[in-house]
């Protein structure tokens, strides 16, 4: 499932932590919390509301471990603001329940919320330097600056050949393997493909490839790790030098059981794109093009700031960032179009009069679809992957709107409430793609979604790649695919209710569909043009 990373939605560790590490933990910190009630310094303006915690525990038991982003709607709604304040063994953090608390703290007072909270569980995962984790820094910027290049508006452009390729691969996949499950190999296998091409130079050979079963392992290692900033080794670091056999030491163990995983992830493509490279250097793929850059300051015997060990950080970050991503995204869209069949066929009636039957859509038919964006703004929408987005922290002591937030604050952007607020969108539960449009023209006029990928300094920098790669994707799915309900064994469709994964990341669980060729035409048309990009090399 998506993986920026991190994965559960505050800092509380009960999920993995056990009982008895909670007890023993506990023991530990009443101490500290003692020592931290009695030299409690009075703040220079009170502190934003917040729910009643526990003496000792604070909110430790507070915020439910399933769909947290809604219970801190609800508080929202409760002690009527929007930005609520937690605090657990010493560790605070505040969730923001609107896009206008997320804009002027995240954005307008940017560089006070750039940083993120130290993750010395992911330390002991054995990450390399890997910018969705690195705190704010000279070394997130190094980072920072190596990474948003290449993904601009402008620059990601140059991937859309190579994301139009898979997504006719990935539809004619669908049609080909006629099991009910058979689509989400191929959105899998698309997904993983267009990465791992575009940061090590690399193909998907098939639904088979080990780069697959490798992106998917790291996802689910990082997947189950439990909140960032939230093991005993985060609130205590020494502890990581604890035995991991220790009964409170579970994410240590954890940790070290999963690092194989990690470790893989980040080395095994890096080899293989070294030994790629020997024979034939691109720049344009980024592992290529950052040893081409090292080599360069070697040759000038200059410094270089951005070493080996950056290099595959940062190209893991771009395989690991992007894949989960964008096929939980495909993935919803399929949930949706499939539930919503008058939208499936507003949508494809839109690609068949803009782009015609006799050819299929290429990227720069997308801007003329206006309705099919709607209808990605709408599954954002619906269902923000990170529902409380990845998160930041403060850098010094703050006040907003008469709150203090001290430094060191972990910050949750509630995107879920944001984005299901009933007094900006009407019927905030249902699919409704015209919701966007002008009054005049039959809509509510109401605005875009915002905060799918997150805000401020640290917002994704791989918003544009992934927008185009979900672009193509559901238009080439528009133009050859008819998407439906699973057919049973009498051959009828058997509508479902789908299953939710809401821990952290909010996803749909695998679910069947019945995905088909929509016409003899289309699917002639998917062959001949693939077939003619055979040969070409992305
Ligand atoms: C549908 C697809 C995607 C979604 C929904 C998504 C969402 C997000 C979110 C919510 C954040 C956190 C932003 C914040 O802290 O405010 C983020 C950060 C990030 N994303 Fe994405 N992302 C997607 C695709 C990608 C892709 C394709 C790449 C790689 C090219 C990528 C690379 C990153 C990186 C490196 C960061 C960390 C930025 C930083 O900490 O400065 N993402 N993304």
């Amino acid at each position: 499932m998506p993986q920026h990373g991190f994965l559960d939605s505050t800092p509380r560790d009960s999920a993995v932590f056990g009982y008895a590490g909670v007890a023993a933990a506990v023991a530990g910190y009443c101490l500290l919390t003692l020592a931290l009630l009695f030299s409690k310094k009075k703040t220079p303006a009170p502190l934003p509301p917040s729910p009643p915690g526990e003496f000792l525990l604070g909110h430790y038991r507070a915020v439910p471990i399933d769909a947290p982003f809604k219970r801190y709607a609800e508080w929202g709604e409760e002690y009527n603001s929007d930005v609520l304040f937690f605090e657990t063994f010493g560790t605070k953090w505040v969730v923001l329940n609107s896009v206008r608390s997320a804009i002027e703290l995240l954005e307008k007072r940017g560089s006070n919320y750039a940083d993120r909270p130290r993750f010395v569980m992911f330390e002991e995962m054995g990450w390399s330097p890997t910018l969705t984790w690195l705190r704010w820094g000279p070394k997130y910027h190094l980072h920072r600056r190596a990474l948003q290049p290449p993904f601009t508006k402008a620059k990601a452009r140059q991937y859309t050949a190579l994301q139009r390729k898979e997504a006719l691969i990935c539809c004619k996949s669908m049609i080909e393997d006629t099991s009910n499950s058979g689509w989400l190999n191929a959105v899998r296998r698309c997904s993983v493909a267009i990465v791992l091409k575009i940061a090590y130079g690399l193909d998907v050979d098939g639904p088979e490839s080990p780069w697959i079963d490798l992106a998917e392992k790291s996802a689910s290692a990082i997947g189950k790790a439990g909140a960032p900033g939230s093991s005993i080794m985060d609130l205590f670091p020494s502890t990581r030098y604890l035995p991991d056999w220790l009964p409170f030491m579970e994410r240590l163990r954890y940790a070290h059981t999963w690092r194989a995983a990690i470790q893989n992830i980040t080395e095994l493509p890096f080899k293989a794109s070294l030994s790629q490279m020997a024979s034939k250097l691109d720049r344009r793929f980024f592992t290529h093009n950052g040893i081409a850059s090292l080599n360069e300051k070697l040759n000038e015997h200059s410094q270089a700031d951005f070493g080996l060990e950056d290099i595959k950080g940062a190209a893991a970050t771009v395989l690991i960032a992007g894949n989960d991503t964008t096929a939980a995204t495909v993935t919803l869209l399929i949930l949706y179009l499939m539930q919503n069949p008058h939208v499936q066929r507003k949508a494809q009636e839109e690609v068949d009069r803009v782009v015609g039957r006799d050819r299929l859509p290429t990227w720069e038919d997308t801007p003329n679809l206006p309705y099919m964006n709607l209808v990605l703004q709408e599954t954002y929408r619906m269902n923000p992957l990170s529902p409380l987005g990845i998160p930041h922290a403060s850098v010094k002591d703050d006040i907003y709107e008469g709150m203090f937030i001290p430094k060191g604050t972990i910050v949750y952007q509630n995107v879920w409430a944001m984005s299901h607020d009933p007094s900006v969108y009407a019927d905030p539960f249902r699919f409704h793609p015209e919701r966007y449009l002008p009054r005049e023209e039959g809509g509510n006029g109401e605005p875009l979604p915002v905060g799918n990928f997150g805000f401020g300094r640290r917002i994704c920098i791989g918003r544009n790649l992934a927008e185009n790669s979900l672009l193509i994707v559901l238009a080439t799915m528009l133009a050859t695919v008819d998407i439906g309900w699973p057919l049973g064994p009498d051959g009828k469709p058997t509508p479902f209710e789908p299953e939710w994964s809401l821990r952290g990341q909010a996803t749909v669980m695998p679910f069947e569909a019945s995905v088909t060729s929509r016409s003899s035409k289309s699917e002639a048309l998917l062959n001949i043009e693939l077939d003619a990009l055979h040969n070409t090399v992305f």
